[in-house]
């Protein structure tokens, strides 16, 4: 038994649809190492930070200096004024007590206490001056920093939101079909963009705002307890006191923020579905019930938001409260000391503002928390994709598939569907010679487009294997299978751009006159050259709308370009007027001249022309072989023929009048 491993195996995370993965400290350390790739310009930011925060740090310190010296010269001043209306007698003999009393070595005399105090009194105005300029000179460091860190955080920040949304981008094209079988497009959009953003928004900010807050309470707690340890120990009490605050609210909010992601998702899945089915909506007239149903997910998103806003509202009059008895404390136990004479004015103020600082961070981490809970729910969300493992993989010694003939073998193959419990086709085997056409009939659901979807390995079978040219496909790399393969869908998907650049999409260094003989085989030229622009008429959602029939030539003239070994084709012509049918059917036998061709037959023609019939019942080949020889030995196939095909008869009759003269 061929048993295919690669068939087997499933996505280790399947990204969860409502997003209720837990974070991990692991989520966000790798996504630290998106930053780290950015070396020395990464550092920038945090040198930066260092500076301007120890100059805030420096302020305090700078404004008791000028309490200080203003009140120790308007001191001396006013004991000079004293001293001079006082007897000399009685100063000399309180001399050593008001030497003391005033902090000065109680062997002076009173001309040298005048001389100290005339000193204090001519020094207080130059003091405060260089005290005032300090101050200024740190704001202005400090805010060129803050700028400076500013700008090299943002940048770094949004390098890392490029990297990541390229990084998705490019995981999600390579990811196989089951895997968006399984995705919403809205989810997926919702990653790539908001996702990223958040987590850019933390990288950029947050991380920057914890490291500036730790650099600032750790250097305000060694300033407190370096002025006066005393006093400092008085205020110690409001760190754990905030800390358990900002630890209550986060830990309340955190899955408030992972809800708010959830019903973005909801709302863009809606909203992207509704988009796409604009049509469908309109035709059954079910644009107010649309409406409702994206009323209500922007409702549901909405509440939540609400929901958020109104703990923080909570927040905030705590946050206060606490920074306000903090300050009270400070107030009273300092003004205390210095009605006891162990703290200056000045000592007294810079402890008020060192409070501030204190809190600050606090505060900060609170903020900081909440923004690394959402980024490190949009991580996770985001690494899902990027670990999610393709149920195609390529082999890591694949090889290059060599230019093919165009011989193709299903051996004993079996499919199933993710999730789906019934296998889809049940060992299918048959074996297609160089450019013979394969016509793929049954019933609807039978299983005929997941087999040409095994073909370009879009899924792989789960049991049996395929080759092609004798080489299993699973042994050759990707790019050089498809790239052998060409395939025209029923519904054809044209891209913005010119009709040129659509008809080069697999070839985009095709010359100009590869692409119109392309076109001119699929009889496309002729309406292209009637647009006033020609080639260059811009199709796809701001251009040119074209019509199903024009469309569906254009994705015949691409698969030309490429002139595959192999052709994969889902007739439809339903949408086409009979005129227009003739010119695809002309277009199509072109293009399947000489090729191996696959086709999901609708019509008669190509059934009775095919050189192979595979007659499919519930997922298996209930009869081959050709037209003649069915007819007479298929029960099955002479049912299909006379039901589903009959019908066209007329159609066929009136294609082959008027083909020979095409
Ligand atoms: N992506 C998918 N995931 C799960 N099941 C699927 C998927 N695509 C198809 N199926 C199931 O596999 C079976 C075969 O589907 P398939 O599309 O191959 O049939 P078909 O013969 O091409 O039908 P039709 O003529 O209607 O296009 C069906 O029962 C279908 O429900």
């Amino acid at each position: 038994m061929v048993n295919n491993e690669i068939g087997h195996r499933r996505p280790e995370k399947l990204s969860s649809a409502t997003g209720e993965l837990k974070p991990t400290g692991g989520v966000m350390r790798r996504a630290l190492r998106y930053l780290s790739r950015y070396r020395t310009q990464a550092l920038l930011p945090y040198v930066f930070l260092t500076i301007a925060t120890l100059a805030q740090l420096a302020v305090p310190r700078m404004v008791r200096n000028m309490i200080d010296a203003v009140t120790r010269g308007a001191i001396a001043d006013q004991v000079l004024k004293a001293l001079e209306r006082i007897p000399a007698t009685f100063i000399n003999q309180a001399l050593p007590r008001i030497l003391d009393v005033l902090n000065y070595p109680t062997t002076w005399d009173l001309q040298q206490l005048r001389d100290r105090l005339s000193q204090d009194v001519s020094h207080a105005p130059g003091d405060l001056m260089r005290a005032a300029i300090a101050i200024l000179a740190f704001a202005v460091v400090r805010g060129l920093f803050a700028f400076l860190q500013s700008y090299w955080a943002e940048r770094n920040s949004q390098a890392v939101a490029f990297d990541l949304r390229n990084e998705l981008y490019a995981k999600i094209q390579r990811l196989s079909f089951s895997y968006h079988d399984r995705q919403q497009t809205g989810q997926l959009m919702v990653r790539a963009t908001d996702d990223v953003e958040k987590l850019r928004l933390f990288l950029g900010q947050g991380l920057l705002q914890l490291v500036g807050a730790i650099i600032l309470l750790t250097g305000t707690l060694i300033l407190l307890f370096s002025t006066n340890p005393g006093l400092a120990l008085t205020t110690l009490w409001i760190l754990p006191v905030a800390l358990v605050l900002f630890a209550v609210f986060s830990r309340i909010s955190r899955p408030m923020f992972t809800r708010v992601q959830q019903r973005l998702s909801e709302l863009n899945t809606i909203l992207q579905e509704n988009l796409a089915g604009i049509k469908v909506i309109k035709a059954f007239v079910r644009e107010r019930e649309e409406q409702a149903k994206f009323r209500s997910a922007a409702d549901r998103l909405m509440n939540q938001q609400i929901a958020i806003a109104r703990l923080f509202t909570f927040l905030f009059p705590f946050a206060f409260l606490i920074a306000n008895l903090g300050q009270a404390t400070i107030l009273y136990a300092g003004g205390q000391r210095i009605i006891q004479g162990l703290l200056t004015l000045g000592e007294w103020q810079e402890f008020s503002l060192y409070l501030v600082f204190l809190f600050l961070p606090i505060a900060q981490f609170g903020f900081i928390i909440n923004q690394f809970s959402q980024a490190s729910a949009s991580a996770v969300r985001i690494f899902e994709i990027l670990d999610a493992q393709s149920d195609v993989v390529e082999k890591p010694n694949a090889i290059v598939l060599p230019p093919i003939q165009g011989h193709v073998k299903f051996e004993n193959v079996s499919f199933r569907y993710f999730g789906s419990g019934e296998p889809v086709l049940k060992n299918v085997s048959f074996e297609v010679q160089p450019g013979q056409t394969v016509a793929l009939l049954g019933a609807t659901g039978s299983g005929k487009t997941t087999i040409i979807n095994l073909i370009p390995r879009f899924y792989d079978p789960t049991e049996g294997r395929i080759l092609i040219d004798g080489y299993d496909i699973r042994d050759v790399t990707l790019q050089s299978l498809r790239s052998q393969i060409g395939i025209v869908l029923q519904e054809t998907t044209l891209f913005s751009g010119t009709i040129r650049d659509n008809i080069a999409f697999g070839k985009p260094d095709a010359t100009m006159d590869e692409i119109i003989a392309a076109a001119k085989a699929a009889a496309a030229h002729d309406f292209i050259m009637s647009f006033p622009q020609g080639y260059d008429t811009l199709v796809g959602e701001r251009g040119t709308t074209l019509s199903g029939g024009q469309k569906q030539r254009i994705a015949l003239a691409r698969a030309l370009l490429l002139n595959p070994r192999i052709l994969i084709l889902d007739e439809a012509t339903s949408n086409v007027d009979v005129a227009t049918e003739v010119q695809i059917q002309t277009a199509l036998q072109q293009l399947m001249k000489g090729r191996t061709s696959f086709v999901i037959a609708q019509r008669i023609s190509t059934v009775m022309n095919a050189d192979l019939i595979l007659v499919l019942d519930r997922g298996q080949i209930v009869a081959q072989g050709r037209h003649e020889d069915l007819l007479e030995e298929s029960e099955i196939y002479a049912e299909i023929y006379s039901s589903q095909l009959l019908d066209d008869e007329a159609q066929f009759t009136a294609d082959a009048v008027i083909l020979p003269g095409d």
